[in-house]
């Protein structure tokens, strides 16, 4: 048996470095590349990436989304991502700014932008992959240049194998059950916590089963995705905090049920994304003209995990508390059936209004 980390561990470390700012070196069987996260990297490892670029001649370019190159007005010719030229005297400011909505009100006349046409986008694409796994935003300095993992080995930064990582990201591993213990709710004094962590060292889920449910018919379910906002402080903006209190009402008073709080803030972005978002919205832009601006797509879940989980307790058929209807869609897909949508209507407030408009006009919610 090794001790080397495998490339699940790889993944882990990839996505704590690029948080703390520390480049990463992708190693493809087509090339390689040594890559940075825009939002964390600073100025003397930046300076490093450029000095390297000159001597070595690769090409640094700054990866972001199609989405981000649409509000920048950047062409992209990779379809889903655009490789932006960076200008010989951009430095920090330029490429947060770039990878930021956050001035680009203030500051609109950005650009023009120049993008990079033809050639591999493997490792871009793998790189963006990468920092929205991170929670950061989607933007990437890539140092296209074959000599990236030797230079990484010689600096002791963590060098993931592209093709491997790329077969592990599509890879769903189900959490595990790691403990449960009696919690008693005030929807129920029969409440169970259960806490499930995934082998790739992201965020823990938990289940809250309510009463014993039996495994062979389909359980009255919810998968809640976290919201701090909205669950913890009671935030008027969405519908959050009163549908996860409904929702263990509406189980307490059925007497078994399970509900999934599952750690996917901010429609998978992250809490801080999510602040970013919000910021826009104040702005004038909606809940998912907001998520575009910053790069992302309207919803960047991965409904496997809820799914894997259900799985795990035994559930294979849910009674699904939702109005999204692409969360049944993916249950059915994860292999988890549906065998009825249970509606959950409440919250509605003055602030909230047009952000439930929003979602059932734009993402299909019914009301
Ligand atoms: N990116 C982003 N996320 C938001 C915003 N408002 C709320 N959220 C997040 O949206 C998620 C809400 O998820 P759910 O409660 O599962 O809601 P849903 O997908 O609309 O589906 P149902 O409630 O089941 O009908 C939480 O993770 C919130 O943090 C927003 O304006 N932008
Ligand atoms: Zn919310």
């Amino acid at each position: 048996m090794s001790l080397k980390p495998d490339i699940i561990h790889l993944l882990a470390r990839a996505r704590a470095d690029l948080a703390m700012g520390l480049p990463v070196a992708l190693s493809g069987a087509e090339g390689a590349a040594l890559v940075a996260a825009a939002e964390t990297i600073e100025a003397p490892r930046l300076a490093s990436l450029r000095a390297l670029a000159n001597e070595t001649g690769g090409a640094l370019s700054l990866a972001v989304t199609a989405r981000r190159a649409e509000t920048l007005k950047a062409r992209a010719y990779d379809n889903d991502l655009a490789r932006l030229v960076l200008p010989k005297d951009a430095d920090l400011k330029w490429i947060r700014a770039t990878a930021s909505p956050e001035d680009d009100l203030v500051q609109p006349m950005k650009g023009p932008f120049r993008s990079l046409r033809g050639g591999d986008v493997r490792l871009h694409r793998l790189a963006l992959s990468l920092v929205k796994a991170a929670r950061l935003l989607p933007a990437m300095l890539v140092l296209d240049w074959p000599g990236a993992p030797a230079a990484a080995r010689e600096a002791g930064l963590t060098i993931l194998p592209a093709e491997a990582a790329e077969a592990a990201m599509r890879l769903a591993s189900p959490p595990h059950g790691v403990v449960s213990a009696r919690v008693p709710i005030v929807a129920s004094q029969a409440g169970r916590v259960h806490v499930f962590r995934p082998e790739d060292g992201s965020e823990e889920h938990y289940a809250i089963e309510i009463g014993a449910p039996p495994r062979d018919k389909p359980v009255l379910a919810r998968l809640h995705s976290a919201c701090f906002t909205g669950d913890v402080l009671g935030s008027l903006k969405c519908d959050c905090g009163p549908q996860l209190n409904a929702a263990l009402m509406q189980m307490g008073a059925a007497g078994a049920a399970v509900l999934l709080y599952l750690n996917q803030e901010g429609r998978g972005i992250g809490l801080a994304n999510k602040m970013r978002a919000y910021s826009l919205q104040d702005q004038g832009f909606d809940t998912v003209e907001a998520n575009h601006r910053l790069g992302f797509e309207d919803d960047e879940r991965d409904f496997r995990i809820g799914a894997g989980i259900l799985r795990k307790m035994g559930f294979g058929a849910v009674r699904l508390m939702t109005n999204n209807p692409a969360k049944i869609e993916m249950m059915r897909r994860c292999g988890v059936e549906v065998t009825e949508r249970v509606p959950l209507m409440v919250g509605e407030t003055a602030q909230n209004r047009a952000y439930l408009a929003t979602k059932a006009r734009k993402s299909g919610h019914m009301l």
